[in-house]
């Protein structure tokens, strides 16, 4: 290990994935955690003898930074990856569709999938295939497409309105947490561009089989221990400042800690207000990225009702439905699902009688084996501010990672990397700032200067 001491300010997936990066390379890192576990947006907590995510989190084959922070906790084991993409899609009272890649190579994959997916007519899977390919002409860095919606985008391609809802506002919405008519068309198109057109394998989907508390909680926090890092929690960051010789100083629950280096990955509701104007002049703009909620309807019955680890829905208000028993520890013949609402503007506030009336009616459409079973539990997990809001024109308010006060370094899913606010953005984000830490500390080192 180096002298140096870098402070990484938050604990999510971006500061963990920061402060492992850099004791791997021999600097020591201190995780300054407001909350008393590590982990950010994706928790758990326990309930009545179960083991409840906070929302059920899943990734793509394509998610290849997130993939290597999994391997780096010595948890690749611990999640499930599709040996094909394969996503069966109910239907209210309908015999619904699937989609499912051949192992062709991409996009041809796509093909035989679209093809044989019911919920489109023949002419509507013909146009989708044509906006596919117009889709990925496009380059998603292009500022203009930021500045677009996708859902527009693609009605003057001739996508009507089922293939808007049944096709694509599917991968949409749960990928970048807002519904296809309020998406900017630069991140959508990125998403469809690397997971749908890209590699045959890329949207094969990933979901951990142990809770998001252990994987990235505990199994985080001994790794980084274990390497020599250490964990502040209960540690509130409250200002970073300039101090003596260049070094940037952080006020840690009212006392002031001098670091050689800071990594600032907290959401950038707090950022704003935490990182000074002289280091980032535009920080006020990093409110208008917004907050886009995501709500979980967990249910729990006496018996089976779904008898695959999840499946989507459209024409209902139920997206995406997972079996949560094994990872839950449920035992005793019942079964746990979790309803994952992205986008969930319209049920935040909803009281739980009522979601509970909506919910299990809507479960109850879609799942035959659930109208006869009892619910034996019903809860509602609401996170408010799950992700920034992916609307055009936010790609132009997420800052880059380095800031004009030497030393100090931004991190987070809401940064500019390229990708959409999720566990990839905020791991690909961490590694960014690592790599920024380590040159700028080498240039302290070998020039005695302070500069980015
Ligand atoms: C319900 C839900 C479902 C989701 N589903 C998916 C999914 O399926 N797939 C996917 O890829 N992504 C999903 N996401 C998004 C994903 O969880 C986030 O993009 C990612 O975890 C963000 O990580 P982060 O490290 O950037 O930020 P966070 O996880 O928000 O970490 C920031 C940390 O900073 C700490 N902090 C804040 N202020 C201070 C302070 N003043 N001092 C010290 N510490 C502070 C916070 O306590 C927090 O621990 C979901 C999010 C939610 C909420």
């Amino acid at each position: 290990m180096t002298s140096a001491e870098v402070a990484v300010v938050g604990g999510g997936l971006a500061g963990i994935t920061a402060a492992l990066a850099l004791q791997e390379t021999g600097t020591r890192a201190t995780i300054y955690e407001a909350r008393p576990r590590l982990g950010g947006a994706t928790h758990s907590f326990t309930r009545d003898g179960l083991t409840v995510d906070n929302g059920q989190h899943i990734f793509l084959k394509c998610c290849a930074a997130y993939q290597g922070l999994l391997g780096r906790l010595g948890a690749a084991h611990r999640v499930r990856v599709q040996d094909r993409f394969d996503v069966r899609v109910l239907t209210p009272g309908g015999p619904g569709g699937r989609l499912r890649r051949a192992k062709a190579p991409g996009p041809l994959h796509l093909l035989p999938a679209l093809a044989g997916y019911r919920l489109l007519s023949p002419a509507d899977r013909l146009r989708a295939v044509r906006a596919s390919l117009a889709l990925d002409r496009l380059d998603p860095d292009d500022p203009a497409l930021d500045r677009s919606g996708m859902g527009g985008w693609l009605a003057e391609r001739g996508q009507r309105r089922q293939a808007r809802d049944a096709l694509w506002d599917l991968f949409v919405t749960a990928s970048l947490n807002i519904r296809l008519d309020d998406a900017a068309l630069g991140p959508a198109a990125m998403v469809c561009q690397t997971a749908l057109l890209g590699r045959s394998d890329a949207a094969d989907i990933g979901v951990p089989t142990i809770p998001l508390g252990d994987l990235h909680g505990t199994i985080a926090a001994a790794r980084i221990e274990r390497g020599g890092g250490r964990i502040e929690l209960g540690a509130k960051v409250s200002a970073v400042r300039p101090a003596e010789a260049g070094r940037p100083e952080l006020v840690v629950n009212g006392s002031p800690v001098g670091a050689d280096a800071v990594v600032m990955a907290v959401p950038h509701r707090m950022a704003s207000s935490i990182v000074p104007e002289e280091a980032s002049p535009d920080r006020t703009k990093w409110d208008g990225l917004g907050s886009s909620p995501i709500v979980n309807v967990h249910v729990v019955y006496d018996r089976p009702v779904l008898d695959e680890p999840f499946v989507a829905a459209v024409g209902s208000p139920v997206q995406w439905v997972f079996d949560r028993t094994a990872v839950s520890g449920l035992t005793g013949g019942g079964q746990y699902l979790a309803v994952s609402v992205s986008a969930a503007d319209r049920w935040i506030d909803t009281p739980t009688a009522e979601l509970r009336g909506v919910y299990l009616a809507a479960l109850e459409r879609l799942l035959p084996a659930a109208r006869p079973a009892r619910v034996t539990d019903f809860f509602v997990t609401r996170e408010r501010h799950a992700t920034f809001r992916q609307s055009p024109g936010s790609g132009a308010l997420r800052p880059a990672s380095a800031t004009r006060l030497p030393g100090l370094f931004l991190a987070g899913a809401w940064t500019d990397t390229g990708w959409p606010d999720t566990m990839e953005g905020a791991v690909r984000s961490g590694l960014t700032a690592a790599r920024l830490v380590r040159r700028h500390l080498n240039r302290v080192r070998t020039d005695g200067v302070s500069g980015r």
